[in-house]
């Protein structure tokens, strides 16, 4: 323990430290004279030096905080807690020797320095010496010697001398006056490093000095200082007190290049982005944290800090603890609906003074935003710009485009009137059977000019009202549709179907690579063989004008074959109808393809797209657009200009409880091997002279070859569904050899799914079925049309999917009842699957016509010739009518159904027959890169949240 001084050593230690700021003194003037003289950048600005007379004006005492500082720091209770009075670095009044010697041994470790210690040359750069980086006023040199040399607590006369190292900044009278009655136990604060700073001054007791600032005269002081004017005095001393310091921007944060302040140290620690740089020994924050800095900086009295270049505000205003207002405030406008904006800004006062002026304001207590009229938005704009103090940046332009007119003259409805279109130019057929909201789709479409994104939920018949929409346009066809493979049929006889003024000639189904893209007047193209005609793309005569894309979400990756061979023709047609229940599965950068596909202008540039919509972020290896923001604005956008959305519960009582389809699977996908025993077993059903077993054995051995010629197109269908973001649904087989392949591939996928079919036992149907209902997950379920059509509740899917037919309608209409029975909410989808040249062209007519006599007998409601084509397609060539008879003739024998089972049953591809995976193109496989990335999404199933 060491021994207390004695009052000898006292004297020494005072004698030395006074010699020691008396050299200090000296050498400053020196440093002072010698800038003066070669005429250096820090030549004295004579109006910073005067003070003027508004300045000098006391300050009207009932302004919040005016002066408030100064008046707490008089306070004498506060006075003697060291702690709390701000310490000024520029003291030459250190009260103890230990103070001292800490100002001089700390400056050089401190992130900022005590005046002396910094070159003016630095100044600029660091922030370390701001009275040096002033232009000096013009003041006796005398007087700054005096000040050094001068003992005791501060007095004017010696506060005169410092005059040119302070701050320039105008000061308050009595701010001036009541600093000099500050007690001598506050002059002679060390400085103290960044840490220790902030550990002296804690938060709490930061906030002890801002809130509870006394206002006005309470901080002036009676009589005269040190013989001057009091006036005069004040200010002087002001100048001497204060330090000057400077806010600069640097990228998205800002840096305070300022000498050492404990109390200014103390609120950069309680600010939650501050950081420090060794390097530059500065303090850097976010803009988040300038308002509340710039706020607490104005209280503090020896801190003048000068706002961000274009945040303007003198410096002297920073010094006014009653201007909160005036710490920088930055923020965005955001559309909330299609009548209303929200000021998504921190609290200036100035501006919630300027909300208020506004007629449409409306405060949201919830939210705690001001929201307003889209009419005001223009003129809130105008008005805020000039606070300079606030930044609030208006709506993007694109949304200034969308809702111009609401801008102009703010509509109150929440959707836009949309005229009814003039649909007589279109085949009364399609017109007529469209249901009100097709209609209302239809509208929309031409609205907007045939540009459209149309995403109705999946069924509610967006085929029907883009034919439709097309139809409206076809002046300008010849008209490309681009689908994916499995359906391309099915959208040749929705066009059949629907436009019977369009003959079959005028379609042409693109099936190979050396078919021509523009052979027809409605030319129908898969995605993958689009990206493989690159020539013939290249080589139009003539764009398409009108294009049709269906599942348009397949476009959603800009860097895929696909979305780049369909692009340029997007850009360059009139009309671009886009279909998709599912636009976006996971995030909303993926909409961005299919916004730019409709509204090229809307935003050119994905980066301004990602900014405002998918949360971007930049990371050490470039942005992150993964995420999202201000999706609810995103949604009314689209609305207003790009998509129309509706649900099935929108619309369900315009729904008929089940919707069938007939699915048209593609031929062209059954491999010439499969073609080939087909034909085969057709050619052996029309044999002559063959006895009646013969002519069952040969049906079924067609209806067997059928099955295996299937399996590619089913595969594909059902790859096609989970793609477009089918969660849940039953597929429906009868051979072994169909049902082994589905679910062999969705193995493979790892697809979750579950089989039943006769070999699964009572107990574990039950289970299984369990087990499909309450999966939260996509699931498919793989049934035997004869094992699974009845007892079982699927209600928790709403598609169930044929992909075989079977020629007695009784067990396809009960197999359809798994989904559609009682717990079912929703309209339900069936898709039969039809493939040309195969069995399915005898059985579809057939199952028609057996529920058509159903229905007539009043034996059943279903009516199947409203979603089929039949008449159509069945082939009136004799050779197959005789098929068809002897098909018919099988079935209604009794006994026919039994022995038909029982040989599918016993069903075993073999040596006889050719290999499944023979049947399947190579696209099909599992290891094709294709069928690969189709199930790319799933990888994220899991954070799948729908944007919209
Ligand atoms: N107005 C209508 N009149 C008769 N049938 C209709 C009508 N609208 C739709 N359908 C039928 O409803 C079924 C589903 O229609 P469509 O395939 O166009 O739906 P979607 O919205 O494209 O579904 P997904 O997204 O699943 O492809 C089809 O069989 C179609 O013919």
């Amino acid at each position: 323990m060491s021994l207390p001084l004695t009052e000898e050593q006292r004297k020494k230690i005072e004698e030395n430290r006074q010699k020691a700021l008396a050299r200090r003194a000296e050498k400053l003037l020196a440093e002072q004279h010698q800038r003066a003289g070669v005429g250096s950048s820090f030549a004295a600005q004579p109006a910073q030096s005067k003070q003027s007379s508004s300045q000098n004006v006391p300050r009207d005492p009932s302004k919040p905080g005016s002066h408030g500082v100064i008046f707490k720091q008089q306070n004498p209770s506060t006075s003697s807690n060291g702690d709390r009075r701000p310490y000024n670095s520029h003291s030459c009044h250190p009260s103890t020797p230990e103070q001292a010697k800490g100002t001089w041994k700390r400056q050089e470790e401190m992130p900022t320095a005590c005046p002396s210690h910094s070159p003016p040359s630095q100044t600029t750069l660091t922030g370390i010496s701001p009275p040096l980086a002033q232009s000096p006023p013009q003041v006796p040199s005398q007087q700054l010697l005096g000040c050094e040399l001068g003992q005791g607590p501060p007095q004017a006369s010696q506060e005169t001398k410092w005059t040119p190292f302070a701050n320039t900044t105008p000061k308050p009278l009595a701010k001036a006056r009541s600093f000099q009655k500050t007690p001598a136990p506050f002059s002679g604060q060390p400085p103290r490093d960044p840490e220790l700073g902030a550990n002296m001054m804690s938060p709490s007791t930061l906030r002890q000095h801002i809130p509870d600032i006394p206002c006005g005269s309470g901080s002036m002081a009676p009589g005269t200082e040190g013989g001057l004017p009091q006036k005069l005095g004040a200010s002087l001393h002001k100048a001497v007190s204060s330090q000057n310091g400077v806010c600069v921007r640097n990228g998205d944060r800002f840096q305070v290049k300022i000498g050492y302040n404990a109390e200014l140290i103390a609120v950069f620690k309680s600010l939650p982005s501050r950081s420090y740089d060794p390097a530059t020994k500065t303090w850097n924050f976010s803009m988040t944290d300038y308002s509340t800095l710039m706020k607490a900086a104005q209280r503090l009295p020896k801190v003048t800090l000068q706002p961000l270049e274009g945040a303007e505000g003198s410096v002297a205003q920073t010094h006014l603890p009653s201007a909160p207002s005036l710490g920088f405030v930055k923020g965005r406008c955001v559309l909330i609906s299609r009548a209303r904006f929200e000021a998504d800004i921190g609290y200036s006062e100035d501006l919630i003074a300027l909300f208020k002026q506004m007629d449409s304001r409306n405060y949201d207590v919830q939210t705690k935003k001001w929201n307003f009229l889209l009419e005001e938005h223009s003129k809130l704009i105008e008005r805020v710009r000039c606070l300079p103090q606030v930044r609030l940046d208006p709506l993007p332009t694109t949304l200034l485009l969308a809702f111009a007119s609401q801008l102009e003259q703010t509509s109150l409805r929440p959707a836009a009137d949309i005229p009814e279109a003039d649909l007589s130019g279109v085949d009364p057929k399609l017109v007529s059977n469209l249901l009100p909201f097709q209609r209302a789709g239809v509208n929309f479409a031409v609205a907007k000019g045939g540009r459209l994104l149309l995403a109705d939920d999946m069924g509610l018949g967006k085929t029907i009202q883009a034919i439709c929409v097309a139809a409206f346009y076809r002046k300008e066809w010849p008209l490309l549709v681009v689908v994916p493979s499995s359906v391309r049929f099915t959208w040749e006889q929705a066009f059949l179907q629907w436009l019977p003024s369009l003959s079959p000639d005028h379609i042409n189904v693109v099936v190979t690579g050396k078919d021509h893209l523009t052979a027809g007047l409605v030319n129908i193209v898969s995605f993958d063989l689009l990206s493989k005609l690159e020539k013939q793309l290249k080589q139009l005569k003539s764009p398409f004008k009108v294009v049709i894309i269906d599942e348009s979400h397949f476009l959603k990756n800009s860097k895929t074959a696909r979305c780049r061979a369909a692009t340029p023709l997007l850009k360059v047609a009139n009309r671009v109808i886009l279909l998709s229940g599912t636009p976006a599965m996971s995030r909303p950068a993926e909409l961005y393809t299919q916004i730019l596909a409709v509204k090229p202008t809307f935003f050119p540039q994905f980066h301004a797209f990602g900014l405002r919509y998918c949360d971007a972020k930049r990371m050490p290896w470039g942005w992150d657009y993964s995420g999202s923001s201000n999706l609810g604005e995103l949604k009314l956008l689209l609305e207003e200009a790009v998509m129309l959305r509706r649900l099935k519960s929108d619309v369900l009582s315009q729904l008929p409880a089940k919707q069938r389809k007939m699915v048209v699977v593609a031929p062209g996908r059954i491999n010439a091997k499969a073609r080939a025993s087909l034909d085969a077993a057709a050619k052996e059903m029309t044999t002559k002279n063959k006895t009646k077993q013969q002519q069952k054995e040969a049906l079924i051995l067609f209806f067997n070859r059928t099955a295996e010629a299937k399996i590619p197109c089913v595969i594909e269908y059902i790859l096609d569904l989970l793609e477009s973001g089918r969660e849940k649904f039953l597929v429906f087989a009868h051979h072994k050899v169909v049902l082994d392949a589905i679910t062999k591939e969705l193995e493979r996928k790892h697809v979750q799914h579950i089989r039943i079919d006769g070999a699964t036992s009572s107990a574990d149907r039950e289970a299984l079925c369990q087990q499909f209902q309450l999966s939260e997950r996509h699931a498919v379920a793989v049934l035997s049309i004869t094992a699974a059509n009845m007892g079982l509740t699927f209600s928790s899917a709403d598609l169930v999917v044929f992909a075989e037919l079977f020629w007695n309608p009784g067990v396809l209409i009960q197999a359809e009842d798994r989904v559609h029975r009682i717990g079912q909410s929703r309209s339900v989808g069936i898709h039969y699957l039809v493939a040309r040249g195969t069995a399915d062209d005898y059985l579809w007519p057939l199952i028609q016509e057996k529920i058509k006599i159903l229905s007539e007998a009043g034996l059943s409601e279903t009516k199947f010739s409203e979603m089929t084509e039949a008449t159509d397609y069945l082939y009136k060539d004799p050779k197959q009518q005789k098929i068809y008879d002897l098909f018919q003739k099988s079935f209604e024998e009794d006994g026919s159904d039994m022995e038909l089972l029982e040989a599918v049953e016993s069903f075993d591809p073999g040596s006889g027959s050719q290999d499944t995976e023979d049947t399947l193109d190579e696209s099909t496989l599992t290891g094709s890169p294709l069928k690969k990335r189709r199930f790319e999404f799933f990888d994220n199933w899991d954070s799948f949240t729908s944007p919209l």
